[in-house]
């Protein structure tokens, strides 16, 4: 049986001279460690993606973080130069690629730039330099070195009861890693908050009346998933809805060719 296979947008850099479509591995490795799929990169376009095309043929979308952050127009805000870096071509791919899989009932797993992407694509809002309000934490990524101390597990959340998290991890607290600066402000219509961290910012959200998982995270579950059992669950439950839809998917494939 071939492995499923999860979809993840890239970014675009400059290295080199050149303009690369590239994701961490961290990201790569904890789809093929975390859920057993086969992991592709799908190249940031501002156009020329066949959404259609990559959807025909995935069973599921991981949407990975980033240090830039989406463009403020995207959800209504003027361009503020202190929002920088963008990546314009990687939100025009993750916010269409976003509304498609949902609508489909593709699985959805959106990591720290991820959710932020989730709730902009389904009309939300974001905030910026939250450390900044008054009472908050400081969520940014630590200025060290070494990344195992940059995505070291350092807060706790709160995961709300009888939510879709709380299916997976249970419900009550949990620490997790923390490394942002921007956050969702008003929540989209579709979304429902499912965890919380000390100082009230969202940590966690489900699409409401989703048909398949469909899930953001604020924290980075990716980077100690094959050691840490927060982050090990939460890809297991990905993992398999992801193959669940990969059946079901190839079984309506050979009725078709059956006729
Ligand atoms: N840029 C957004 C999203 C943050 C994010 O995805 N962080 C992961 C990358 C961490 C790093 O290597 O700096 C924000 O800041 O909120």
């Amino acid at each position: 049986m071939p492995s499923p296979i999860i979809a993840i947008p890239a970014d675009t850099r400059e290295l080199d001279g050149y303009n690369w479509h590239a994701t961490p591995h961290q990201y790569v490795n904890a789809v093929v460690k975390g859920t057993g799929a086969t992991a592709i990169i799908i190249p940031a376009l501002i156009e020329g993606n066949d959404f259609d095309a990559i959807l025909d043929r995935v069973d599921g979308v991981m949407l990975s973080g980033s240090r830039t952050n989406v463009y403020p127009t995207l959800y209504g805000r003027e361009v503020n130069e202190s929002d920088a870096p963008f990546d314009r071509p990687r939100d025009a791919t993750a916010l269409e690629l976003i509304r498609r899989t949902i609508d489909r009932g593709i699985p959805l797993l959106a990591i720290c730039r991820g959710i932020q992407e989730l709730n902009v694509a389904l009309g939300g809002t974001l905030e910026s330099e939250i450390q900044d309000k008054p009472g908050n934490w400081d969520h940014r990524r630590p200025d060290v070195p070494e990344r195992d101390r940059m995505y070291a597990i350092r807060q706790k959340v709160h995961v709300k009861e009888g939510s879709c998290i709380a299916g997976v991890l249970g419900t009550g607290e949990f620490e997790v890693n923390s490394l942002h600066r921007q956050a969702i402000g008003e929540t989209a219509p579709r979304l429902a908050v499912e965890a919380v961290a000390d100082d009230g910012t969202i940590e966690a959200v489900s699409v409401i009346d989703a048909k398949n998982f469909a899930v953001g995270v604020q924290w980075h579950p990716e980077y100690w998933v094959e050691s840490d059992a927060t982050s090990a669950r939460l890809f297991k439950a990905f993992g398999n809805a992801v193959k669940a839809y990969a059946a079901a998917r190839r079984w309506s494939s050979r009725s078709f060719t059956r006729r």
